[in-house]
């Protein structure tokens, strides 16, 4: 097995797939991760992980070169999405040697052995076969008849040929009879084993072993309390089989405990499993089904794909990683949804401090976050806010997309953090980027008439669990109360900070880092129904989940299916949210109805947002004038002596890039 096939990780094993390895009843499954989907669709469904991914076996790893080798569903070519076919020979002849190094003549012979080796344990399982000899019933006897041959009575004599079809005589009435008797006795036995055997492996496929699961009493549980609790390996059993009953609650459910008594067992169990506190677990358990909640709680526990993206300012991606290969560093593309965005597998150096990095050809950055960007779609000569950009990932993304022409206003409200965006900015060779220290809030009003916002905001991290597990205990319910209120705050100032009347743009994209609703279609619909002259649009990425149309007892915006969302467990990212906005002219005042729900959460709003019209574009464009000539002027040298008050009030504390 190759070493950057070995470590590609896989999507989480799902609920099923897991039992499945515990049970050894695997099949073969293929190891694919986002990169290997197509186009528009990243896997949908979990895929292995951990251990597992490593003993899978890829359709990939069986044949030579690199479209066999590297790309596992045989597409790696086209995995460079947009790139000219010698561009593709080109890499091919780049990554050819070091993939068939690594995977030529070795077709992962481990992974063979032991998933072969699970399924002979499941084919070689005695009750597959019994359940075969007894569902047929002439079959059945055949077997019966077979399986009795050996058998003797008890006085030794042959039972076939009690069983003959020979006169019944007084004489040989008694024995035939008993004989009779212990055939009944024998078949009744086997019905026993036949209805075992057919309980078991179907069990195994789905949900096995549970026949008999009941949740524990009050006196377990406190048993339990006193023993320090379940061991892990039993409370994993626990969680399972209780999620298994919980699928198919009326068929598996024991007597006398309600659905909820079973799910309140689930989420302390998961709780108590993964080490979330009990506020976030049913929060989150909340979002999905409930193997799929396992799942999302199970992919948390693994660390997503390290991934880097090229900076087209100083390189080409292809030239990135030519230069890293040639540093030990194993990679390839994350996937034809990006064109910029690489995988690292394995590295012989470390990948924050190469030369390559130092020189800014590269940002480390999550795979997710490239999404915002690719959102907001920003385009050459555009000016744009970034509202809270720090450390400024997506910043210098949005400046490499307008090949430094234009304006990036980089702005983060968190003064020590923009230390780190402006050495970002400085090392990407970003040049259209301004860097300011504001509260989001302050938008339009220090400065507006933006083309594009992007509003990567403050958010829970519910997304990002598996990067910084300290989410699992901190957050509680009041915390999301107020992340919510600021969200809602800035989402307004993002929308009131674009020029409607953009010749290019009017798009604002939202975005957070977490999964939950409050954070994400809640801060949406807010917004829509706040500003009716704004609308959600396509967000043009392609994939990931449909945003909640309505989520329990909310409802939203039939739009928001526009939204996306990307989970850990479905895609291998972490967990994100992206909506876009068209911002159109204002709708006149008289015209915008305000419903009672928008006039309360305006009640308990912790500040007022900023006003429609906070911002006067032809001042603005004014002071951007005067700042141009200025610079024009200090580059030829000619020293400008600052007049008293020359700043206009609430004009920003910049530092020009
Ligand atoms: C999710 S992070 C942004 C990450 C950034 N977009 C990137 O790609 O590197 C959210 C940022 O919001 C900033 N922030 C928090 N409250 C803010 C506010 N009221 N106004 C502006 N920025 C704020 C935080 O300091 C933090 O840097």
């Amino acid at each position: 097995m190759g070493r950057k096939q070995r470590l590609k990780q896989g999507d989480p094993a799902t609920l099923d797939e897991f039992k499945k390895s515990q049970k050894g009843s695997a099949k073969k499954r293929k190891a694919r991760d986002l990169g290997d989907s197509n186009d528009a669709q990243p896997p949908k469904k979990s895929k292995p992980q951990n251990g597992r991914a490593e003993t899978v076996k890829s359709k990939g790893a069986k044949g030579k070169g690199k479209a066999k080798e590297v790309d596992i569903d045989e597409d790696s070519d086209e995995q460079w999405g947009g790139i000219a076919i010698d561009d593709t020979q080109y890499l091919d002849a780049i990554t050819k040697f070091d993939f068939e190094e690594d995977d030529q003549g070795d077709p992962d012979p481990d992974a063979d052995a032991i998933m072969d080796d699970e399924n002979d344990d499941f084919l070689s399982g005695g009750p597959v076969h019994q359940l075969e000899f007894s569902d047929d019933s002439d079959a059945g006897l055949d077997d019966g008849d077979d399986f009795l041959k050996g058998a003797s009575d008890e006085d030794g004599s042959d039972v076939e040929s009690d069983d003959s079809d020979g006169p019944i005589t007084a004489k040989n009435m008694e024995r035939k009879s008993r004989a009779l008797d212990r055939k009944a006795a024998r078949e009744a036995e086997m019905d026993i084993e036949e209805a075992q055997a057919a309980t078991g492996p179907q069990d195994e496929e789905e949900g096995g072993g549970i026949a008999f699961f009941d949740l524990p009493t009050a006196e377990d549980l406190e048993q339990e309390k006193e023993a320090g609790g379940l061991p892990p390996d039993e409370l994993q059993k626990r969680i399972q089989d209780n999620a298994k009953v919980l699928k198919d609650f009326k068929t598996l459910a024991a007597t006398g405990r309600s659905r909820s008594e079973h799910v309140e067992q689930l989420l302390q169990d998961i709780a108590s499993y993964y080490g979330y506190n009990e506020f976030l677990t049913e929060k989150l358990f909340n979002l999905f089904s409930v193997s799929e909640a396992i799942e999302f709680f199970e992919a948390n526990e693994v660390p997503r794909p390290v991934t880097i993206r090229a900076n087209t300012l100083r390189t080409r991606r292809r030239d990135l990683a030519q230069a890293l290969i040639n540093r030990g560093v194993t990679l390839e593309p994350v996937g034809k949804w990006s064109n910029v965005g690489l995988q690292v597998f394995e590295s012989t150096v470390p990948i924050g401090a190469t030369p390559e990095y130092l020189a800014g050809h590269y940002m480390l950055q999550a795979a997710s976050s490239f999404l915002p960007v690719i959102a907001l779609a920003p385009e050459s000569n555009e000016r744009i806010l970034d509202m809270a950009s720090a450390p400024g990932g997506k910043a210098t993304y949005i400046s490499a997309l307008m090949r430094n022409t234009g304006i990036v206003f980089a702005n983060d409200s968190n003064k020590a953090r923009t230390k780190s965006l402006t050495a970002n900015v400085h090392r990407m060779g970003c040049k259209n980027v301004v860097v300011c220290n504001y509260d989001g809030r302050e938008f339009p009003k220090v400065i507006g008439g933006f083309d594009r916002v992007l509003l990567d905001s403050p958010c829970s991290g519910t997304g990002v669990i598996s990067k910084d597990p300290s989410v699992k205990l901190s957050k509680s319910e009041k915390d999301f109360q107020l992340l919510g209120d600021l969200q809602r705050q800035l989402i307004l100032c993002a929308i009131d900070s674009i020029n409607p009347e953009s010749k290019t743009g009017g798009y604002v994209t939202y975005s957070t880092c977490s999964v939950t609703v409050d954070e994400n279609e809640a801060v949406v619909d807010y917004a829509l129904r706040k500003r009716p002259n704004v609308e959600l649009v396509d967000t043009g990425i392609g994939f990931g989940v449909d945003g909640f149309t309505n989520y329990r007892e909310k409802k939203f915006s039939k739009d928001m299916h526009l939204t996306k969302r990307f989970y850990p467990h479905v895609h291998n990212m972490d967990g994100f949210f992206v909506a876009k906005f068209k911002v159109n002219k204002p709708t006149r005042k008289k015209d915008v109805q305000k419903s009672a729900e928008v006039e309360a959460e305006e009640e308990n709003a912790v500040v007022e947002p900023g006003p429609l019209t906070g911002f006067d574009a032809e001042e603005d464009q004014a002071i951007i004038d005067k700042w141009e000539r200025q610079h024009v002027l200090k580059t030829k040298g000619i020293k400008i002596r600052p007049k008293a008050n020359a700043a206009p009030k609430g004009s920003p504390a910049v530092t020009a890039h």
